[in-house]
C-alpha cells in the first residue's frame, strides 16, 4: 500500500515552500509529489524543484471538482509508470492541493475509489496556516475554514511575521496537533505519519469563495524592475483585499538569464527570490493573479503602461 498525505493550505500558506524543502531530504526525496493548482499555468511545477528521486506531476485545472477524474487517474498513471520502471519506485506520494481547494471531495475520492484503494491508502492530512494572514482568511473564506476542518496536522506558517491564529484555529478544529514552522522547516515525520481516520466524513461537497477567477499574464520582454513594483503597488491600490495572490516567474531587464521568483499574498509582497536558471526553454516571464472581480485586461494593461512610464523617464 502506498500512503498518502495531502497537503492544504490556502493562498500563499507555503506548501511549495514545505515540499521543496522536503524534497531536497535525502530521507525524503523517494516521495512523489502531485500538485494541483488554481491558474491555467503550471507554475508550481517549476518552483517545487525536486531531486533526481523524486518527481512533479502537475495537474492544473480545476481544484477539486473534478477531482474525481483527474486526481484518480493521476495517481493510477502514476502507479503504472512505477510498475513498468519509468518512474522511481517512490515510497509515498504527497498531493499539494490548490490554495482554493476544499479537501472534502479529494479525501472522499482518496477513501472511496475502489481501484486506489486497493493499491493506496490516505495517511494524513496537513493543512498550513498562515500566521500573517490566517485569521482574516479563515473568516472569510470557506475553502480555508474546511482546510483546517478536515485536517490531521495543522503547521502553522510564518511564525517569523506573526503569532499563530491559535484562536481561529482551534474554533474550527480543536484537537488537531499543531505546530509551526518557519520556512517549511518542519519534521516530514510528523507531517505524514499516519492518523487515525473515520471512516465517514460528512459533507463532501464543494464549498467555495464566489467570484474567484485567475488571470494569467506572459510577456516575451523583460521588465524592467521598476515597472514590476510599481505595477505590485497600483494592482495592490486598485484591487485591495479582493486581490488574493500574485505569482510569478519573471525576466527582469536587470538579470533576464535568472528568473526572478514572485509571491505576493493580499497586500504583502515577499522579497523576490531567484532560481539559479529558466526551468525550460521557454523564458517568458508568466504572472498568475488570484483574485474576486478584478478586470481580465486591467493587470495586463497596467503593466503595459506602466512600462512605458519607466522607459520615457529613462530608467
Ligand atoms: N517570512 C516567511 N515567508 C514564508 C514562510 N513560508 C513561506 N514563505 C513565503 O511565502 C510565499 C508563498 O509561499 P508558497 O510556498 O509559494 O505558498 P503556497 O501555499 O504554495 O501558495 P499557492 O500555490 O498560491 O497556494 C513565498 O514568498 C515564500 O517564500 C515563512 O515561514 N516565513
Amino acid at each position: 500500500m502506498i500512503p498518502i498525505s495531502v497537503v492544504t493550505g490556502f493562498l500563499g500558506a507555503g506548501k511549495s515552500t514545505l515540499l521543496r524543502r522536503i524534497l531536497r531530504d535525502p530521507a525524503w526525496a523517494d516521495s512523489a509529489v502531485i500538485v494541483n493548482e488554481f491558474g491555467e499555468i503550471p507554475l508550481d511545477h517549476d518552483l517545487i524543484a525536486a531531486s533526481e528521486e523524486s518527481f512533479v506531476s502537475a495537474s492544473t485545472g480545476c481544484l477539486c471538482c473534478v477531482v474525481r477524474d483527474d486526481l484518480t487517474q493521476t495517481l493510477l498513471d502514476l502507479l503504472r509508470r512505477r510498475e513498468a520502471g519509468a518512474v522511481p519506485p517512490y515510497a509515498r506520494v504527497l498531493i499539494e492541493t490548490s490554495g482554493l481547494a476544499d479537501p472534502a471531495p479529494i479525501l472522499h475520492a482518496l477513501m472511496t475509489d475502489e481501484a486506489l484503494a486497493a493499491t493506496h491508502v490516505l495517511s494524513s492530512v496537513v493543512a498550513l496556516v498562515d500566521a500573517l494572514h490566517g485569521e482574516a482568511t479563515l473568516a472569510r473564506h470557506p475553502e480555508a475554514q474546511r482546510q483546517v476542518m478536515l485536517a490531521d496536522r495543522i503547521l502553522v506558517t510564518k511564525p517569523d511575521l506573526a503569532a499563530a491564529p491559535q484562536g481561529a484555529i482551534r474554533a474550527l478544529n480543536p484537537a488537531a496537533p499543531l505546530r509551526e514552522a518557519t520556512h517549511g522547516a518542519a519534521d516530514p515525520g510528523w507531517l505524514f505519519a499516519a492518523a487515525p481516520r473515520p471512516a465517514e466524513l460528512p459533507d463532501w461537497a464543494a464549498r467555495h469563495t464566489a467570484g474567484l477567477a485567475s488571470i494569467v499574464i506572459e510577456r516575451e520582454a523583460p521588465i524592467p524592475a521598476l515597472a514590476l513594483t510599481l505595477w505590485l503597488q497600483g494592482l495592490a491600490e486598485h484591487a485591495g483585499p479582493r486581490l488574493l495572490r500574485v505569482k510569478g516567474l519573471v525576466a527582469l531587464t536587470e538579470q533576464p538569464d535568472r528568473p526572478a521568483v514572485l509571491h505576493a499574498i493580499q497586500h504583502m509582497v515577499h522579497p523576490l527570490e531567484w532560481l539559479d536558471a529558466w526551468p525550460g526553454e521557454d523564458r517568458r516571464s508568466r504572472i498568475v493573479l488570484i483574485g474576486e472581480r478584478i478586470p481580465r485586461h486591467f493587470p495586463a494593461r497596467l503593466l503595459a503602461a506602466i512600462e512605458v512610464e519607466v522607459a520615457a523617464a529613462g530608467h
